[in-house]
């Protein structure tokens, strides 16, 4: 695949062209990470966990697919500290893929004893899972981890993909989730930085006092930009202190960027891209 991008300016960013090689994905092979790569290209390497993913980018300059939201269960935190602490990491692209969980098993749903799967799916297919009893709840890596240990549990289910299902060779399945309202947003990350597209993502340290939250995110309330998202999340190397993650829609300019910066310890603008909402 082929991502272009031009805007100049004295903030770093620059002009791009490049073509997508590599990409690394949270694996194994089934995952639904793996449905987002497939989107981008074709030399897909599969991964043991997304901070992994952050750290083959950083020593490889190859690209990775990571998720960043889901409709029910939110953010994927370890995807935005990855955004934060690895500042030569940036948004090359971005893409929604709808999910439909399955419970896959090799045995009768009434035998199931153990459900294993991803915590996000485990937490979209809460509504389900608040039903069963005398039913273990096994954390994995990635639903398709989970597959694969379901698939050598004679009485264990996966909580994932049909796909993944399939590839493990699990006959039972069930839909438990549909994707109606179940969507993942993913994003294509690399060294590169996308600016073309309406939707923004900055990370910004302020200062811990009374309404410099209100300074910073009022930039955006008088150029009339809409702010889509805004989480806080732990800065980790100093206690009870955070960084907010925060997307917003609408016109970016170096002057809105320089703007915020003021109000701001620090910033991070790390892409842009097309959003369809
Ligand atoms: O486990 C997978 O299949 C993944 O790709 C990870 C992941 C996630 O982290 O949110 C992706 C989509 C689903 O929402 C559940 C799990």
């Amino acid at each position: 695949m082929h991502v272009q991008a031009k805007f100049s300016n004295n903030l770093n960013i620059f002009e791009y062209s490049i073509v997508i090689r590599k990409i690394f994905y949270l694996g194994p092979p089934g995952s639904f990470s793996q449905e987002a790569a497939e989107i981008f290209g074709s030399d897909l390497v599969p991964v043991r966990s997304i901070s992994e993913i952050f750290h083959k980018i950083s020593v490889t300059g190859d690209y990775g697919i990571v998720p960043i939201e889901n409709s029910i269960e939110g953010p994927v935190n370890e995807t935005l500290d990855g955004l934060f602490r690895h500042e030569d990491i940036y948004i090359v692209d971005h893409v929604e893929i709808p999910i439909e969980i399955f419970l896959a098993s090799n045995c009768d749903t009434e035998n199931i004893r153990r459900i294993y799967s991803h915590p996000h799916a485990i937490a979209e297919a809460g509504d389900y899972l608040e039903r069963t009893e005398n039913i273990e709840v096994i954390r994995t890596s990635s639903t398709s981890e989970a597959a694969k240990l379901a698939s050598m549990d004679e009485a264990g289910a996966a909580l994932c993909s049909m796909k993944a299902a399939q590839h493990y060779g699990l006959a039972n399945t069930v839909k438990i989730e549909s994707k109606s309202r179940n969507i993942t947003r993913f994003i294509l990350i690399g060294r590169e930085r996308n600016v073309e597209g309406s939707r923004h993502i900055i990370l910004c340290v302020i200062p811990d006092r009374p309404g410099s939250l209100h300074s910073l995110i009022g930039v955006l309330a008088s150029r009339g930009i809409n702010m889509n998202m805004i989480y806080s999340r732990p800065l980790r190397d100093t206690i009870w202190k955070y960084y907010f993650y925060i997307e917003f829609s609408g016109k970016l300019d170096e002057d809105l960027l320089l703007t915020m910066g003021k109000q701001s310890l620090r910033i991070l603008y790390k892409g842009s891209f097309k959003c369809c909402r």
